[in-house]
């Protein structure tokens, strides 16, 4: 049997009223790489705090590696890039890199983990005058300064140009492929798209949704139908058709998104117009996040 990397079971964590996690249970396995998805207030940050030991669930547990997250932890087998880390000043550069290897029990080489992070040049700058995203290249280094094997990044690449950004998840897909779990949460769906096997959905501090980018498009279960109509039609007519759930008539441009493209399709037919360039197609991860979000709101609400 494969060890997890990661194994939430049925936890739940409450910040007063608030349930920021609210039953999550989930399993990641090494060599993944998982992007944490969620609109603002999902609980991500709560989760990844839950993950790395920070905060103690109210019930249920999380198990890293098969014990608790601070064994993990203080075997050196974690390294996390978290947003709210503050660096500490009056260092350069060099000298909180070198005391990130010192703490780590399987340390690299700070002259090798300046390098992967792209921040050599950097060594000699005093931590509290960086730019942002140089900033966020020196928390990256400090996350891989030791051979982990979980990397925890909470919205890693804010800040970062799309040069160092490039960079970056190229470094994490190396992480990834000698056996290493990644787990990031972002809000930039294509990051998400491009670059996680899994893909997990957070909303209100519950699991959405957990498969591939492809799978996640396909659960939204709307497609986008577009075509040109050669004379105008009635807007009335088109808005009654059937599985319709959005409609947008731009000049000769008709643009609508079905939750069944073939029956849809079928009645614009039977309208007796004569659509041209018709096209069908699946939503984008992004929409499809945003219509498995606002579904589940509808839901709720
Ligand atoms: N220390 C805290 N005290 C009280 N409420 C909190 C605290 N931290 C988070 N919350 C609340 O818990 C919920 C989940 O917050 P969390 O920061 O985990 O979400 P998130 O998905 O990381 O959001 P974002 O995308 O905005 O970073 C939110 O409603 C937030 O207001």
């Amino acid at each position: 049997m494969t060890t997890t990397a990661v194994e939430f079971d049925q936890v739940h964590k409450a910040y007063g009223e608030v349930r920021a996690v609210d039953g999550l249970s989930l399993a990641l396995y090494p060599g993944e790489t998982v992007a944490l998805l969620g609109p603002n207030g999902a609980g991500k940050s709560t989760t990844l705090d839950l993950l790395l030991g920070l905060r103690n669930p109210d019930s249920g547990s999380v198990r890293l590696f098969g014990g608790g997250p601070r064994e993990a932890i203080v075997a050196g087998r974690v390294g996390a890039m978290l947003q709210s880390g503050g660096l500490m000043d009056e260092v350069t550069v060099a000298e909180l890199v070198r005391l990130a290897c010192d703490l780590h029990p399987r340390p690299y080489r700070p002259s090798d983990v300046l390098a992967r992070a792209g921040i050599t040049q950097l060594a000699d700058r005093k931590v509290d005058k960086l730019s942002g995203g140089q900033a966020q290249r020196v928390r990256f280094a400090l996350a891989t300064a030791g051979d982990s094997d979980l990397i925890v990044l909470d919205e890693p690449t804010t800040g970062m140009d799309v040069t160092t950004r490039q960079g970056f998840w190229a470094t994490m897909r190396e992480q990834a492929d000698q056996g290493r779990t990644v787990l990031f949460a972002t809000h930039y769906l294509e990051e998400a798209d491009a670059i996680a096997d899994r893909v997990l959905v957070l909303h209100r501090g519950r699991l959405l949704a957990d498969g591939t980018a492809a799978e996640i498009k396909a659960k939204a279960g709307v497609r986008r139908i577009s075509f040109d109509l050669e004379a105008p039609v009635d807007e009335t007519a088109l808005r009654a058709l059937p599985f319709l759930t959005t409609l947008t008539v731009s000049g000769a441009t008709v643009r609508i998104q079905s939750t069944d493209a073939d029956a849809t399709v079928h009645a614009l037919y039977g309208l007796g117009v004569y659509p041209r360039n018709i096209e069908v197609a699946g939503l984008g991860l992004e929409q499809a996040f945003v219509a498995i979000t606002e579904a589940e709101e509808a839901r709720t609400s």
